[in-house]
């Protein structure tokens, strides 16, 4: 017999259980944000590869200096990006040079042009420079062959542009999943079609779509179809064969017309659990066919996106390779009490105010209003009671 419910906690332990890499693949730095590095990467140069200098201003060779003031000639300047052997400088001289310049042979400090007064050909330094002031050392930061990424690293901006000044042009990540979305209801109507009374506008594959760019998978194929389970059949096996994910929006209940529970069953599709003891979402599916997963989310398009943030999002993140897969928590004062008769634990939209957190209006599993203002999630157990200034754990959605 089919158990009715698993919780919430095992619904996430299985989740991570499943959600392992599918594979690897070389990418283009410049296209990697968001990709999970699957291999440590050594530095093939140091960093800096030159001894530079930090400031404009003039370079100069303390050790010849006896005492301040001092004048001194420049005889010269060095630009950034230029290689100068014959530059060198010898005592009471000094060259010009800019920030990122390779510091010539002889020098040992570079003063910034704030503190040197210029009179002609020369320049008067006033107070006493110490020796390697504003010099940026050859392999300070990192020295060639060194260790300098951990695999599992996620690749921001920023270390996109570290891999980048160390001439990292592509980079082995794990693969981000091909997803299908596949939005079943015959009342569904996409957006651009002229409004009929008795029809819903698609939100769901509007909602899934971006939240799964801000993943940065951007290879997701959407089908419309019909209740009708000939058509929801030809285009699950279809999708089966050419995506990693497919996620159904709708007809998960137990609806005439809730297809997809019997087409898993039909199509012999691996149960990893369905229905979890929650709302909203709670006729959610999760499946396995072919080393391919199959989510079945409820088409209450709020169930959708807070489905998708809860487990969704952290599936696709483990396949992706992340680490730390489920939604980042803070700890916030609830800002008023908060009762929860119901016998499944609720998810709560609620907006971040300060310290505090307000739940919002409009939580039903149909509503999307209360998204605008939302900035995360909070769980209340079933059949529990919350005071005012009692602390929650917050699940963050999105940054704004
Ligand atoms: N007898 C029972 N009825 C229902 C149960 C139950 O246990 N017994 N569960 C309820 C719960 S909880 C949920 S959640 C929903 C889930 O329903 P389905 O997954 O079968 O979804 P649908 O019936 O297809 O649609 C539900 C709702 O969402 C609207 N919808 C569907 N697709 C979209 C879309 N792309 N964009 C916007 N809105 C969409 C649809 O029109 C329905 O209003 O079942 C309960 N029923
Ligand atoms: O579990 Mo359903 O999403 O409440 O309404």
């Amino acid at each position: 017999m089919e158990r009715n419910y698993i919780s919430i906690e095992e619904a996430r332990k299985l989740i991570s259980e499943h959600a392992k890499p599918i594979g690897k693949v070389v990418q283009d730095v410049v296209q990697s944000l968001g990709c999970v590095i699957s291999e440590d990467i050594f530095s093939p140069i140091d960093l800096p590869s030159f001894t530079n200098s930090a400031m404009d201003g003039y370079a100069i060779n303390t050790e010849s200096i006896r005492f301040f003031p001092v004048r001194l000639k420049v005889v010269g300047e060095v630009k950034a990006g230029e290689t100068f052997k014959r530059k060198k400088i010898k005592e009471g001289e000094t060259l010009k040079i800019f920030t990122g310049a390779m510091i010539p042979e002889g020098v040992d400090a570079v003063v910034e042009k704030e503190l040197v007064k210029a009179e002609g050909e020369y320049i008067i330094i006033e107070k006493e420079i110490k020796k390697w002031r504003n010099l940026r050392f050859k392999g300070e930061e990192v020295k060639e062959g060194q260790k300098v990424i951990e695999k599992g690293t996620v690749i921001t901006p920023g270390v996109a542009g570290f891999l980048s000044a160390m001439g990292i042009k592509k980079v082995k990540v794990f693969k981000k999943p091909k997803v299908s979305l596949i939005i079943t209801g015959t009342e569904v109507l996409k957006l651009g079609q002229k409004f009929k009374h008795g029809k819903v506008y698609d939100a769901n594959s509007v909602s899934l779509r971006l939240a799964l760019r801000e993943l940065g998978i951007e290879s997701v194929k959407v089908k419309f179809v019909r209740d009708d389970l000939k058509m929801l059949r030809s285009i699950f096996k279809n999708e089966l064969k050419s995506s990693d994910v497919l996620i159904f929006s709708g007809a998960v209940s137990a609806g005439d017309y809730d297809y997809v529970r019997e087409l898993m069953v039909e199509e012999k599709v691996e149960k990893i659990f369905y229905k979890v003891k929650q709302k909203p979402g709670k006729p959610i599916f999760l499946g396995k066919k072919d080393g391919k997963f199959i989510f079945g989310l409820p088409g209450n398009p709020a169930a959708v996106i807070i489905c998708f943030y809860e487990y969704v999002s952290p599936f696709i993140k483990g396949v992706m390779g992340y680490k730390n897969i489920f939604p980042k928590e803070v700890e916030k004062e609830l800002l008023e009490d908060r009762e929860n008769k119901d016998d499944r634990p609720h998810f709560l939209r609620v907006k971040i105010l300060g310290d505090g957190v307000k739940v919002l209006e409009a939580q039903g599993s149909h509503m999307l209003s209360s998204f605008v203002e939302c900035d995360g999630i909070i769980l209340l157990p079933e059949l529990s009671k919350k005071v005012k200034g009692e602390k929650v754990k917050v699940h963050l959605l999105w940054e704004r």
